[in-house]
């Protein structure tokens, strides 16, 4: 017997940015959508529009969620939706890696390391130095969060570790009250979300990859266990954009 999902909730990571582009490991380096990131937005916003309706919206304290939130947003003619933004939906920082190719890396280190710092749950990349000028306490973006709180570095489990307050004080609370809820954030942020909701296992999540720019339904429960989830658009293109996101470290290129 099939029943009605209580909600419908949407995740999107953002479109691809110009470090996407350029192979680079990117984090919380607050880099911007280049013109194909905005053409996923914009398709993303094309599959929502007329199916999906929301009340309430999160996304991160960086540009390239924050912009593809603004693009969906005029997409569906909802730019007068909230938005709330949280350091919480960050990327994974993703500590000293932040800014080197990943193949190039791939070359220096060899494919098994960059996987392990790539995929790994538990293992983080090595961290920035305290005195680094990209070190997030010198960010004016983080100055009303405790800066015990700030990373420089983290793994897939720290990541969870510090989404998971948002989502069990704010998200949670927000959609047992009965609102839709989009999430635009980060492929390690929304991997951490998606780990917790499935209650994937630590082995498992490490080979799972998430796209740019395409919606990803879960239906849940009123306890908000997924019933189950899909990406809206052509499976085999995302299957396909999946493989990439999981092959860029790859030393060959
Ligand atoms: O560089 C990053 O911040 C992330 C997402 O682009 O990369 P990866 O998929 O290698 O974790």
């Amino acid at each position: 017997m099939s029943s009605e999902p209580f909600t419908k909730l949407v995740l999107i990571r953002h479109g691809e940015s110009t470090w996407n582009e350029e192979n680079r490991f990117t984090g919380w380096t607050d880099v911007d959508l280049n013109e194909k990131g905005k053409k996923e937005a914009n398709a993303a916003a094309e599959a929502l529009k007329g199916k999906y309706e929301f009340d309430q919206v999160y996304t991160s304290y960086l540009k390239r969620a924050i912009k593809t939130t603004w693009i969906v947003l005029e997409g569906i003619d909802r730019m007068w939706l909230p938005v709330e933004r949280t350091w919480r939906l960050n990327e994974r920082h993703y500590g000293a890696l932040q800014g080197l190719n990943k193949s190039e890396t791939s070359q220096k280190h060899g494919e098994e390391q960059v996987k392990v710092w790539r995929r790994s749950y538990d293992i983080p990349p090595p961290s920035l130095e305290d005195s680094d000028e990209r070190h997030p306490k010198y960010d004016p973006k983080y100055k009303d969060v405790d800066p015990a709180l700030l990373p420089s570095t983290e793994s897939l489990k720290t990541t969870v570790d510090r989404f998971l307050p948002y989502w069990n004080d704010t998200i949670a609370p927000k959609i047992k009250s009965g609102k839709n809820v989009l999430i635009v954030a980060h492929g390690n942020s929304l991997r951490a979300l998606v780990k917790y909701l499935d209650n994937i296992g630590e082995d498992v999540i490490t080979g799972m990859d998430i796209p740019t720019g395409v919606p990803l339904v879960y239906e849940l429960d009123k306890d908000l266990k997924p019933i189950k989830h899909y990406y809206l658009g052509d499976e085999k293109e995302i299957a396909a954009k999946i493989n990439a996101v999981a092959n860029q470290a790859s030393a060959k290129k």
